[in-house]
């Protein structure tokens, strides 16, 4: 089924088999205008933004997400399943859960927590927390070393609510459950590559702390998490 309802590519071969994949279409957009060469945008329906290029001479593509599990779960489905990717990165932006957690900072999703019913209802899982693969886990604290980039690996929580009537949960989704920063795609992404037997893995910039309160501007989140995105496109091949 190609092009897909949500991917205009005309083949799967205008698609790396490693996908880096950020919320926000400027952010992919940003990502292929600074980093990339010999750069084609494959996908621009519904302005989710995809482009394919190269990295220091190797393939890679960057392609939207849009915000939540919903979303992410449509277009990570349709490029494993009909685009025949392999890896799916998510590059995200997430807020902190604890001041251990400094704005800028990088963290890798050891799994991710989620009360979310995305995996249920996809495919009947019930646990409340899914891996992220641990060969490319393995590969990006390879990566993050080698550029001298620091990094948590920790748990973090994937949610459906941006914006709670209260404010104090994360308390203990913090406490309970271990969840050091909060995003809103992971679970879901995790959860296509498991089912249907891809790898996916999840890098977060500290955009905002609920703890300490401390917040970047929608530009910096655009534009400014740059190191991530390093250790991300080291994977390109
Ligand atoms: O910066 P992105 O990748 O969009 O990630 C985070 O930012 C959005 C909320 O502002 C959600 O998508 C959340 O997961
Ligand atoms: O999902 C997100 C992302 C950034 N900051 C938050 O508070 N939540």
């Amino acid at each position: 089924m190609i092009p897909t309802p949500h991917i205009e590519a005309k083949s799967k071969e205008e698609i790396a088999k490693t996908v880096l994949m950020p919320g926000d279409p400027l952010r992919a957009k940003f990502i292929a205008d600074t980093f990339l060469e010999d750069v084609v945008q494959f996908n621009g329906v519904r302005n989710v933004l995809g482009y394919t290029g190269t990295y220091k001479g190797r393939r890679i593509s960057v392609m939207a997400s849009g915000m939540g599990m919903p979303s992410i779960g449509i277009y990570s489905y349709e490029l494993y399943k009909f685009y025949e990717v392999e890896n799916i990165i998510r590059i995200g932006s997430c807020g902190g859960y604890t001041a251990d957690v400094n704005l800028y900072d990088v963290i890798l999703a050891k799994d991710a927590w989620s009360e979310s019913s995305y995996a249920k209802v996809q495919g009947g899982y019930t646990k409340d927390a899914i891996e992220g693969s641990k060969e490319l886990n393995d590969k990006l604290k390879t990566y993050a070393d080698e550029l001298g980039i620091p990094m948590h690996v920790e748990r973090i929580h994937s949610s459906d609510v941006f914006y709670r009537e209260t404010s104090d949960e994360y308390k203990e989704i913090y406490s309970k459950h271990g969840c050091v920063a909060v995003e809103m795609e992971a679970f879901a992404l995790f959860h296509n590559a498991k089912v249907l037997g891809k790898n996916a893995a999840c890098l977060l910039t500290v955009s905002d702390n609920l703890a300490t309160h401390e917040a970047t501007t929608s530009e910096e989140r655009q534009n400014a998490f740059t190191n991530m995105m390093k250790i991300a496109l080291e994977l390109a091949e």
